[in-house]
């Protein structure tokens, strides 16, 4: 990334901290059948107490996972003019891009982003007066010639984990388990490729900075060399979640909170980088179609204030896909701003 561009300095209260604290806390939920009964509610107290929470024996077979981390890491080691083939734009979101932005601060990453259906519709503008929609079809590099196959292949795994993470979070709310199936039919659901290279100023830039997922579920792969870091409910304080081989992190992200009306949180979080090792990590974003309007659900508010006012998950998905790339005067969309007043 050459000379240390000043867009990747963070305020300084948002800057890490030297000493890292590594959580004992998160949740770690063994998803074998001999412990199906214990599901259910462990998945309820990590996601109310923390949002997050690791998975281990979840039906990923590790051969899968073993070769898109082997195919993304020759992609992201071939040179800038090769990857930039298959660049990002604003016209197509998907490809590689080096220069995201967080919260209008640059990240030290660079990404490839895949969608999982092809194609997929999105609004073309977060206008919503603005009624067209787009198909949004996947660029694939030419080297590593195996890229398109495994990712193919990682991309059905993860939406079988996702199904199945999805039905035991709505059986934790007290809900039958396929209550938001529905809402996933036409999804939006995209992988990402993560690099985040060796940096030089680790004190002052990050990975990614703080922010909230928007969609319903995140599913991550990280590698060994740690950096992703939560924000702990309890006190604020940011705590690194420590690697262990073959787990997914898992979170849950707004449209979790703002369906269970709040009893969920999606919990803000961000990536430290170091000047030593480069890091890589997969994110999968489990989301809905984007004709779905977001809200709390009727049977879960009865009696009760729903927090949020209805709001169309294409449209928001348009509006942060934007702000990701453009520095704005304002901040960028989040649910909060669809949250009813008291
Ligand atoms: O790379 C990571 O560990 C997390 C990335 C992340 O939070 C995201 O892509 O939303
Ligand atoms: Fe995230």
């Amino acid at each position: 990334m050459g000379e240390v561009d000043p867009a990747f300095i963070q305020d300084t209260q948002h800057r890490p901290k030297l000493a890292v604290i590594e959580a004992e806390g998160i949740p770690l939920i063994d998803l074998s059948s001999a412990n199906a009964s214990n599901h259910v509610s462990q998945i309820a107290d990590a996601s109310k107490n923390w949002g997050f929470f690791q998975v281990i024996n979840h039906g990923v077979p590790s051969e899968s996972r073993r070769k898109i981390e082997g195919a993304a890491r020759k992609f992201f080691a071939l040179p800038l003019e090769e990857k930039r083939k298959v660049s990002r734009d604003e016209v197509n979101p998907l490809g590689y891009f080096d220069s995201e932005l967080t919260k209008n601060v640059r990240d030290w990453k660079e990404v490839f982003d895949f969608v999982v259906s092809t194609p997929t519709v999105i609004p073309v503008s977060p206008d919503p007066d603005d009624k067209e929609l787009k198909e949004l079809t996947n660029q694939w590099p030419q080297y590593p010639p195996e890229l398109r196959e495994v990712c193919e292949e990682y991309a059905r795994e993860m939406e079988k984990l996702a199904f199945k993470l999805l039905g035991l979070i709505s059986l934790s709310l007290g809900l039958p388990e396929n209550r938001f199936n529905l809402f996933f039919e036409e999804s939006t659901n995209f992988i990402r490729l993560k690099h985040y290279p060796p940096c030089p100023i680790p004190h002052l830039a990050l990975g990614v900075g703080r922010h909230k997922d928007g969609g319903a579920l995140t599913i991550l792969a990280q590698d060994d060399v740690g950096g992703l870091e939560v924000k702990r409910k309890t006190d604020g304080e940011w705590i690194r979640v420590k690697p262990t081989p073959d787990a997914y992190i898992i979170n849950v992200g707004d449209i979790i909170q703002a369906w269970s009306n709040d009893t969920y949180e999606s919990v803000e979080h961000r990536v430290t980088v170091n000047s030593e090792r480069e890091r890589f990590s997969i994110p999968f974003s489990f989301n809905p179609g984007q004709h779905v309007w977001v809200k709390p659900l009727e049977e879960l508010t009865k009696g009760e204030k729903q927090n949020y006012r209805a709001y169309n998950w294409g449209k928001f998905f348009s509006a942060r896909r934007r702000s990701n790339f453009k520095k704005l005067d304002v901040e960028n969309l989040q649910i909060s701003h669809f949250k009813v007043s008291e």
